[in-house]
């Protein structure tokens, strides 16, 4: 991990390792998300009063909200076993097969990335989430023959970073869905605290404020910050994370005060002082920077279109009056409007991302 990404919202398998210390065990853990958690506390509860597996649970939102962390913890408030696995490893029906006969009763399937299944795998999972059965096909032409195998009841737990892409038969097959959203300041104070406590990183309000206001609303980048943080304060200060190690540390990580990189600041800077804040195409704001247009498109804009700081027009690219302020520059008279928010609404946009 490089400081060109320490704000994506992204992870890597080593990453994921440095993650387990800090993940939530139980629901009553999980900082935030309050309906979500509400919701899902009942569902869970009902189900094991009855004594049989709850609702298939569908679960969407961007990347790094805690959607892997709440699979983790259906499967530990039911007291159950926890099969993970991802759309994109599933290449063939007979994989899937293999998985679902081989779960045990009452256990959690997770599924990542649950839209990125291949249809005939898709297809399997349709009997399996409705009828606890699947057909495995054996043979090929017109000698194949379809052998029907039971599953045992099980609970099939989805995780979507893009539910739009997600087909009709699949969606409806869930019986609870819920959405992620991202994270107020406030609350990822919380967790801020909450990690270093179990990390043994002294930590101040004013530090776990200031890391949390550039972590773009996602406890991902927050823990992620936390470390970086950790690291400065223990090598160049006396350990402790205070407002000062905090803002010193994350200028050496290149992580503004509303959480933007160096390529998200060179965007914004081409826009405003190349382009005189738009409209301007992709393409061409793409070359500006030295960035490919999906880099662009898909790494940066989508956390600049949520803070308000860059607007996709049918013309082009746009900066914000917002966008101005952030870089320090003043923007040309009468360009905006009276009503052109002046602050970013980090929070406000729940749109899936790429
Ligand atoms: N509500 C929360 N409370 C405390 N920690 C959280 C919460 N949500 C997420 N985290 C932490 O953030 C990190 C990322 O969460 P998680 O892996 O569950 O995200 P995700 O939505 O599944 O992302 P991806 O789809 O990329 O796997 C984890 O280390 C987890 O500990």
């Amino acid at each position: 991990m490089t400081g060109e990404n320490l704000v994506s919202a992204y992870v890597s398998d080593a990453e994921r390792d440095a993650e387990a210390s800090v993940r939530p065990k139980r629901l009553d853990e999980f900082i935030a998300q309050h309906r979500v958690r509400d919701q899902l506390d009942l569902l869970l509860k009902g189900a094991m009063r009855r004594g049989s597996p709850p609702d298939h649970i569908l679960l969407s939102g961007p990347p790094g909200l805690g959607k892997t962390t709440l699979a983790n913890i259906v499967a530990a408030e039911l007291g159950s076993g926890i099969r993970v696995t991802s759309g994109p490893a599933i290449e063939r029906s007979g994989d899937l097969a293999a998985i679902l006969t081989s779960l045990a009763e009452g256990d959690v399937l997770f599924i990542d990335e649950i839209h990125r299944i291949a249809r005939p795998a898709e297809e399997l999972l349709y009997s399996a989430m409705e009828d606890f059965r699947v057909d495995v096909v054996v043979g090929k032409g017109p000698g194949a023959t379809a052998i029907p195998l039971d599953v045992e009841p099980f609970t099939l737990v989805g995780a979507t970073t893009r539910s739009g892409l997600l087909t009709g038969p699949m969606r409806d097959r869930f019986g609870f869905v819920a959405h992620l959203d991202f994270y107020t300041p406030a609350e990822l104070e919380v967790l801020l605290r909450r990690s270093a406590r179990i990390l043994g990183v002294p930590i101040t309000d004013e530090g776990a404020a200031e890391v949390a206001g550039r972590s773009r609303g996602t406890p991902r980048i927050a823990n992620r910050l936390l470390r970086r943080v950790r690291d400065f304060a223990e090598v160049r200060a006396d350990g402790v994370v205070t407002l000062e190690t905090s803002r010193a540390a994350l200028t050496v990580y290149d992580v503004d005060a509303l959480g933007l990189d160096r390529l998200d600041r060179a965007v914004l800077t081409a826009l405003v002082d190349s382009f005189r804040g738009g409209p301007v195409g992709l393409s061409t704001l793409a070359v500006a920077v030295g960035e490919q247009p999906d880099t662009v498109e898909e790494v940066c804009e989508p956390f600049l279109v949520r803070a308000g700081l860059l607007a996709r027009t049918p013309r082009g690219r746009v900066a914000t009056e917002a966008a101005w302020h952030h870089l320090g520059r003043t923007p040309p008279n009468g360009t905006f409007g009276t009503d052109t928010p002046s602050a970013p609404d980090l929070f406000s946009a729940q749109a899936d991302q790429p």
